[in-house]
């Protein structure tokens, strides 16, 4: 098992990555449980799979497993079923000192996660992330959030977890499907910092996504470490820092926008054509040389993700995207600062794109192909 140290001043937390984590959840999460009674929010896919084991860990400790399961999908990032947690983790009596155990993908980490961060103005959440996405990406860094009408995770907090741990034998139930869009976010930290990586993911992008376990646990704990460090430098995303994780979002949270937040586009899988758009928005205005936006796309295609909008059949245009994007939480006194790239390994934030633009490079890819 490897420990990658998220180092926040006052409130350092570790990440945990190995196999067999959730066999052993008690062991791991003991120290921070203070009362019999555990409450565990997932949903039913991963009920059926993973809440017997973590179940048994904790009975056999002496805790009192207590189980939220709700629908699996998007869609549950939403008032309602924010409501919904809340009032059952305040019929379980949950205290600020106590900690709500995640156990699930982005949706229930992000959901369980603002559900602490608003109960009792804040209670403990542990993350015990179960899909790949969960495990490189969300369940690492505090963000937490729901989706509102108006665009993706617009109401939230940052809330950082106690613990995260990311259990790579869930990997072995999660659908080829949602293996491949977490597999997005993973290239996505080569793209934007690690040309090294980004070269390795190249080379054995097949084998994560046959899941060897191998190349599974160190596509996650490199991911993790290269995650941790850039929260450790800008936890609240106030310092330009952090926004550069979000390479390929503005994009993709406005597709997910336009596709209804719904299975027809999963979150990882806009953030794949978010990337292939953001380097090829890149080149058009001269900050990328060609090949690097063609080896990006390379890298998309090559794991099967989606990299063309046009093949999306959207009945849009780009000034309708575009509208979407200005609801992106890095909007700036009415500028939105891209997250665009100089070089596979280098991107950098750009406050000087004209949306306009934008928009007419959107209906143009919409076309194309
Ligand atoms: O942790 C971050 O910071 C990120 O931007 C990582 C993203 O991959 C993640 O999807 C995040 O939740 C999106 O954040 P948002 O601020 O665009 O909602």
């Amino acid at each position: 098992m490897a420990v990658i140290d998220v180092d926040l001043a006052g409130r350092s937390y570790a990440v945990h990555v190995g196999r067999g984590l959730l066999a052993d959840v008690a062991d791991h999460c003991g120290a921070l449980l203070r009362k019999t009674r555990v409450p565990i929010v997932t949903d039913a896919n991963v009920a059926a799979f993973w809440r017997e084991p973590v179940e048994d860990s904790l009975r056999s400790a002496g805790y009192e497993p207590r189980v939220l399961v709700l629908e699996p999908g998007e869609a549950s990032k939403s008032w309602r079923v924010l409501e919904r947690v809340v009032d059952w983790l305040l019929a379980e009596e949950v205290e600020r000192g106590d900690h709500v155990l995640a156990l699930g993908g982005g949706v229930i980490g992000d959901l369980t996660g603002f559900a602490a961060a608003i109960l009792k103005r804040g209670c403990g959440f542990i993350q015990l992330p179960t899909s790949l996405l969960a495990q490189v990406d969300s369940s690492v860094g505090g963000k937490t959030a729901i989706n509102a009408r108006a665009g993706k995770n617009l109401v939230g907090a940052f809330h950082q977890p106690a613990l995260v741990l990311a259990d790579t034998g869930t990997l072995d139930t999660l659908p080829d499907r949602e293996m491949r869009a977490g597999y997005a976010e993973v290239v996505k930290y080569g793209v934007l910092g690690d040309a090294d990586f980004f070269a390795w993911c190249e080379a054995n992008g097949p084998r994560v996504l046959s899941r060897d376990e191998d190349a599974a646990r160190y596509a996650v704990e490199r991911s993790v470490a290269a995650k941790a460090r850039i929260v450790a430098q800008d936890e609240r995303e106030t310092g330009g820092r952090r926004a550069l994780l979000n390479l390929g979002h503005t994009f993709g949270h406005a597709l997910e926008a336009e596709t209804g937040f719904s299975d027809r586009l999963l979150h990882g899988e806009a953030v794949a054509l978010g990337m292939v758009l953001a380097a090829r928005y890149s080149a058009r205005i001269g900050h990328l040389p060609p090949n690097d936006a063609e080896r990006v796309t390379a890298a998309v295609d090559a794991a099967g993700l989606p990299g063309e909008i046009a093949a999306l059949g959207l009945d849009c245009s780009g000034d309708i995207l575009a509208a979407h994007m200005l609801h992106d939480k890095k909007m700036d006194a009415g500028v939105l600062p891209f997250i665009l790239l100089r070089a596979i390994g280098d991107a950098f934030l750009d406050r000087n794109v004209a949306i306009d633009d934008v928009a007419a490079f959107l209906t143009a890819q919409l076309q194309a192909h």
